[in-house]
């Protein structure tokens, strides 16, 4: 799969052990994701952004939450003044599924 495939994905239902990414392809998934940190014993991908001030936080929080949405997939956010740290993870599946690599992706679109 390339980077673009990847962000022009769209979320399915992933629920059950069974649709966690298996061990083996996490790391082709990560290299797609190269910012974000891929913490497999948790189950999970992590960003930090930081921007100029919370107008452009919020503004970014705001575009990740509507995609987030229409996705029915959603973040862990933790936000400040500058910064918004982001966690991914698929809580039906207790990790990592595929809709966390393209969520994380779709969000990298935003900020290219
Ligand atoms: C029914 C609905 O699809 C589920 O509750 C979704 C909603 N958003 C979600 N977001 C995340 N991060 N993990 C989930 O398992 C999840 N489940």
């Amino acid at each position: 799969m390339t980077k673009d495939e990847l962000t022009a994905s769209h979320c399915t239902p992933r629920k059950g052990p069974g649709d966690a990414v298996p061990a083996d392809q996490i790391g082709e998934l990560a290299q797609l994701i190269g910012e974000w940190r891929v913490e497999r014993e948790a189950g999970q991908l992590q960003r930090e952004f930081r921007f100029r001030d919370f107008h452009h936080t919020m503004g970014f929080v705001n575009a990740v939450a509507y995609m987030a949405n229409r996705e029915d997939h959603h973040p862990d956010l933790e936000v400040g003044y500058n910064y918004c740290r982001m966690r991914w993870s698929t809580h039906d599946v207790g990790g990592l599924s595929l809709n966390d690599f393209i969520c994380a992706s779709k969000v990298d679109a935003l900020v290219r």
